[in-house]
């Protein structure tokens, strides 16, 4: 192992990279509560100041994955196709396996320049994470409590909302609704069997009312779906603790994309249309496990350097204050404020890590498993 490789795995490292990302991602929701007065005069200017500074906390984690730990994701789409990504709004159906398939997507985003805007269909308890849940408010996520009687007003008000957006976002649905475990996929099939459904070996059954109604509600405002299959290379489990310790991971993307105009408009038929597309996504991942590539040909969109100096940036920024109090604190002799500041290092610590344990499958919420549906 290279000193630098050694480095990237030391407690020291990681205390500030978490340092930077949660007073940066603290100063960034201030900013964000300051342009509250401004949705009623200029909505439209509100909106275009917090895609950029939701770029600026959601993009350091992109600078981490692409940067820190040198992870490349490779895609795999039609040329054609290729040149429409980032110039039209999408919604984006991807596989719900490994925990760090969100950043994958990120770093697409971040690529195309669809970043700060981004959005996804995610479960209620994500809106309470601190600093990263509290900018997607006001980035006009879209939250559920994964209950649709409860859901249904505000899920169809949210998506009206995004039809006059300023800026072109991509909007994820995870439709299997929930992260793959081996239990949550045999209950699955036990319905998809009780239903007359094909079974799937890699993808639990999809729930098809959110993707109907997210169709529904952004016909005109949306060009297509793009239906997004995620593997990693070598059966690499990926983690983001991995990421944060530098470790190097090889995603392939499988991307396909289907204008909107050919999604059948009625429920049923919708329904059955999105079953079929996993079945066709199952065959992809089984034919990825056997050959280890996807269909078509290869791409890597080109790494903008945004992420890396805006990171840069943020941590000379609150590095620098950071070593001057520690400075002053150790030249002052003061054992209250060095225990507070210890104590102030040590809870941003803990603070990240257990955000990073919300990624984490093991601590996957019971949804989608008998008896206790939540
Ligand atoms: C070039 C491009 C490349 C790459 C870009 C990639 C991505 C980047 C894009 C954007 C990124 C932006 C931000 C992302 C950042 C971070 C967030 C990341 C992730 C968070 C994701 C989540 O939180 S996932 C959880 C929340 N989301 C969902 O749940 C969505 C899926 N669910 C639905 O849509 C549901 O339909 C619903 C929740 C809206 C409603 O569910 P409900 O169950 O009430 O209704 P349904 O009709 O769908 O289902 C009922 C039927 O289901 C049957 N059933 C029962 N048990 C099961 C089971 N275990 N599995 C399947 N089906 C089941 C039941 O029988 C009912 O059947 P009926 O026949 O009676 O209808
Ligand atoms: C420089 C940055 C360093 C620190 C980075 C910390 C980043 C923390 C980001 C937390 C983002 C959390 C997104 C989690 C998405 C996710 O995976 O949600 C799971 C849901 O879909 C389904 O939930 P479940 O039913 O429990 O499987």
């Amino acid at each position: 192992m290279g000193l630098v490789q050694w480095l990237k795995g030391q407690l020291l490292c990681h205390l500030v990279i978490c340092y930077g990302f949660f007073v940066s991602g603290l100063l960034i929701n201030l900013l964000q509560i300051c342009t509250l007065p401004l949705w009623p005069i200029n909505k439209q200017l509100a909106r275009r100041i917090n895609c950029k500074l939701g770029y600026s906390l959601t993009s350091q984690s992109v600078a981490l994955l692409e940067w820190w730990s040198g992870t490349e994701v490779t895609l795999y789409t039609d040329p054609e196709n290729y040149r429409l990504y980032g110039k039209e709004n999408a919604i984006v159906v991807l596989n719900h396996n490994f925990e760090i398939d969100f950043l994958c997507g990120w770093t697409f985003c971040d690529r195309f320049g669809v970043l700060g805007a981004s959005k996804c269909l995610a479960k209620k308890e994500l809106s309470y994470l601190p600093v990263i849940g509290w900018m997607w408010y006001f980035l006009e996520m879209v939250f559920i409590k994964r209950k649709w009687e409860e859901d249904k007003r505000n899920f169809v008000q949210s998506l009206q909302n995004l039809r006059d957006y300023p800026e072109n976002f991509w909007f994820l649905l995870h439709c299997e609704g929930t992260r793959f475990t081996e239990e949550k996929h045999r209950v699955s099939m036990e319905v998809a069997e009780k239903k007359s459904l094909p079974k799937l070996k890699h993808h639990l059954l999809p729930r098809t009312k959110g993707f109907w109604v997210a169709v529904q509600n952004l016909r005109g405002t949306v060009a297509a779906v793009y239906c997004c299959t995620l593997n990693f290379r070598n059966n690499e489990t990926p983690t983001l603790l991995g990421v944060l310790n530098g470790e190097k991971y090889h995603p392939d993307l499988y991307v396909r994309r289907i204008p909107l105009e050919s999604i059948p408009e009625d429920e049923a038929e919708c329904s059955a249309w999105l079953h079929k597309l996993y079945q066709e996504k199952d065959k992809f991942q089984e034919d990825y496990s056997q050959t280890g590539c996807f269909p078509g040909p290869k791409v890597t969109p080109p790494c903008r350097p945004w992420a890396l100096i805006n990171w840069l940036g943020w941590t000379c920024l609150l590095l620098y204050p950071l070593c001057l109090l520690l400075v002053q604190l150790v030249n002052s002799g003061s054992i209250l404020s060095i225990l507070a500041t210890v104590a102030f290092c040590a809870a941003v610590s803990v603070g990240v890590r257990w955000m990073i344990g919300q990624t984490e499958i093991k601590r996957s919420s019971s949804y989608g498993v008998p008896l206790n549906n939540k």
